[in-house]
C-alpha cells in the first residue's frame, strides 16, 4: 500500500486552493503572487497541523471578509467633475479591528488593495498587537493636484468610507500617496460627520492633533532596526556599509535617515521617473526639501549637488554597488535581472521596506546565493506597529515621548525578527525569515480562527 505523508496531503491541499484562486482570480496577479508566496511556505504547518485543513482554514482566510467598493466623485479647480474609484478591503478581523493604510496611485485596483489587504494580516499579526488585516485607497492621482483639489477628493473619499470603519471597527492610515497632509483631510472630514472627535478612527494623524511622535519615521526606522539584527548574524552591522535604498517618499527618507545615523554611506535614491548617486553620501536634507517640502522630483537634488548624478528609469538604480539594498518604493521593483545583478554587485543583505518589492523569481536568486533577506511583512512592519502605539495613546489620551516610542518600536522589531527565526527552525527551515514569519504570522490568526467558529 502507498502512504502518502503528511507533506504530500499538505502540498496537495494547498495546490488545490491554490489553483482554484487561479481560475477564479486570473486577473489580479498581484494579488495571486501575494497568496502564491504566503500560502506555499506554510506546507511544514498543515502537515504538522492537519486539522488547519480540516476547518478550511487557507480556503477562509484567502478569501477577504468583506471588500467594499466605491465610486468617488469630486470637483477640480476648473470646475470640472472627476470620477474616481475607492476601496476598501477588510480582510481578517480574527485578533482585532481591520488596521492597513490607504494608496492613492493611479494604479490602485482591487488586485492591488488585495495583495497589500492580505500581506497586512500577517504583518499586523507579527507585530503582537491587537490588530487585523485590511487595505485601502484609490486610483486617485495625487502628483500635480492643488491642496484644495487633495481636501475635496479626500472629503468625498471619506464621505464614503466613514460608513465602514470606526475606531472598534476599521482604521487606516498612510501608504504611497497619503501622507499626513492626506491624513488630516481624511480625519477632518470623518470628525464632521460624526460630529465627534474620534482621533483612534485613523494613524498618521500630525501629533498637534492626536498623532503619535515616531509614526512618520516608524517604519523607515524599523527597517533598519530588522536589518540590523539580521546582520548581527554575520557580525556586522550598518557601520560603513555602502547602502541603496530605492524611493524617496516616506519610508525610504526615514530609511536613510537611520541608516545615515547607524554609520552608514547611502548613495543612491529615486523616485518614479530616475534616480540619483552621490558617491559622498545623499545629503538627506536636500532631500526632504526636494520632496517633503516642495513635492517636486528627485532630479533637482544634482542642481544642488553638482558632483551627483541623475539617471533616468528608476529601475537602473539596482545596477549602483552596494552592501545593503532596502528596496522602499513599491512593489516588484527587483526583479530577477536585478536581483542578479545586486548579487553579482557583492550585495550582503536585502532588507524589505516596501510592501512586495522583490518578485518571486528575485526572491529565489537570494535563497540561491545565501543572502541575508529580510521579508516585507516583517521587515516593514514597524509603521503599522507604531500606528497600534497610536491607537493605545488615543484611547488612554496618553501622548508618549518620540524616546518611548522608538524604545517600544525597536524592542518589537527585535521580537519579530526573534519569532520569524525561531517559527523558522521549528519548521524545518532555518534562517529562512521569509517562510519564518509567513508561519509565526499565521499560526496566530489561525489559532484564532478556530477559536472563533466557522464564520
Ligand atoms: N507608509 C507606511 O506606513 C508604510 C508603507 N509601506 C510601503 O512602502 C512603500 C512606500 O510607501 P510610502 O513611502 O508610504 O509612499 P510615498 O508615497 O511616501 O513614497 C513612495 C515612493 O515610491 C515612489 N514610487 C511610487 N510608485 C512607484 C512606481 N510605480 N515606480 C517607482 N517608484 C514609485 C514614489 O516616487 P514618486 O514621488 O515619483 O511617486 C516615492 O518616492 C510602499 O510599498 C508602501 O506600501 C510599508 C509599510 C508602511
Ligand atoms: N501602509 C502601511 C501602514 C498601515 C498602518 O499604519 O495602518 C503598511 O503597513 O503597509
Amino acid at each position: 500500500m502507498v502512504t502518502v505523508n503528511n507533506d504530500q496531503i499538505a502540498i496537495e491541499y494547498i495546490d488545490g486552493v491554490y489553483n482554484k484562486l487561479q481560475q477564479s482570480h486570473s486577473h489580479e496577479p498581484e494579488f495571486l503572487q501575494a497568496v502564491k508566496e504566503i500560502i506555499y511556505s506554510l506546507k511544514p504547518v498543515f502537515a504538522q497541523r492537519p486539522e488547519y485543513m480540516k476547518m478550511s482554514l487557507l480556503e477562509r482566510i484567502v478569501e477577504p471578509e468583506r471588500v467594499v467598493k466605491f465610486r468617488v466623485a469630486w470637483q477640480d479647480d476648473s470646475g470640472k467633475v472627476q470620477v474616481n474609484r475607492g476601496f476598501r478591503v477588510q480582510y481578517s478581523s480574527a485578533i482585532g479591528p481591520y488596521k492597513g493604510g490607504l494608496r492613492f496611485h493611479p494604479s490602485v485596483n482591487e488586485s492591488i488593495v488585495k495583495f497589500l489587504g492580505f500581506e497586512q494580516i500577517f504583518k499586523n499579526s507579527l507585530t503582537g498587537q491587537p490588530i487585523g488585516g485590511a487595505k485601502g485607497g484609490s486610483d486617485f492621482d495625487p502628483k500635480g493636484k492643488s491642496d484644495s483639489e487633495i481636501m475635496r477628493f479626500c472629503q468625498a473619499f471619506m464621505t464614503e468610507l466613514h460608513k465602514y470603519i470606526g475606531p472598534h471597527e476599521d482604521v487606516p492610515a498612510g501608504d504611497i500617496g497619503v501622507g499626513a497632509r492626506e491624513i488630516g483631510f481624511l480625519f477632518g472630514q470623518y470628525n464632521r460627520i460624526k460630529a465627534a472627535y474620534q482621533p483612534g478612527v485613523i494613524t498618521g494623524k500630525l501629533p498637534r492633533f492626536g498623532g503619535s511622535l515616531a509614526r512618520k519615521e516608524a517604519t523607515g526606522y524599523g527597517t533598519v532596526y530588522f536589518v540590523q539584527e539580521m546582520l548581527k548574524e554575520i557580525n556586522e552591522s550598518f557601520e560603513g556599509q555602502t547602502v541603496v535604498v530605492s524611493g524617496s517618499g516616506n519610508v525610504s527618507t526615514y530609511a536613510i535617515e537611520k541608516a545615515q545615523q547607524l554609520g552608514a554611506t547611502v548613495v543612491a535614491c529615486s523616485d518614479s521617473n530616475g534616480f540619483i548617486y552621490d558617491p559622498q553620501g545623499i545629503n538627506l536634507d536636500t532631500v526632504k526639501d526636494i520632496k517633503e517640502v516642495r513635492a517636486a522630483r528627485i532630479k533637482e537634488y544634482i542642481d544642488v549637488h553638482p558632483h551627483a548624478t541623475y539617471t533616468e528609469n528608476c529601475n537602473k538604480i539596482w545596477t549602483v554597488k552596494c552592501d545593503i539594498a532596502l528596496p522602499c518604493a513599491t512593489q516588484n521593483e527587483i526583479d530577477e535581472q536585478s536581483a542578479q545583478l545586486l548579487i553579482t554587485n557583492g550585495v550582503k543583505a536585502i532588507g524589505e521596506g516596501a510592501n512586495m518589492p522583490s518578485t518571486l523569481e528575485a526572491i529565489n536568486i537570494y535563497f540561491k546565493n545565501n543572502v541575508l533577506f529580510a521579508p516585507a511583512k516583517a521587515a516593514n512592519a514597524g509603521g503599522v506597529a507604531v500606528s497600534a502605539l497610536e491607537m493605545a495613546q488615543n484611547s488612554m489620551r496618553l501622548f508618549w515621548s518620540f524616546e518611548e516610542v522608538d524604545e517600544k518600536l525597536q524592542e518589537i522589531m527585535i521580537n519579530i525578527y526573534n519569532n520569524s527565526r525561531e517559527a523558522a527552525k521549528e519548521f524545518g527551515h532555518e534562517n529562512n525569515l521569509l517562510i519564518g514569519a509567513n508561519i509565526a504570522g499565521f499560526i496566530k490568526v489561525a489559532d484564532a480562527m478556530i477559536a472563533q467558529g466557522v464564520i
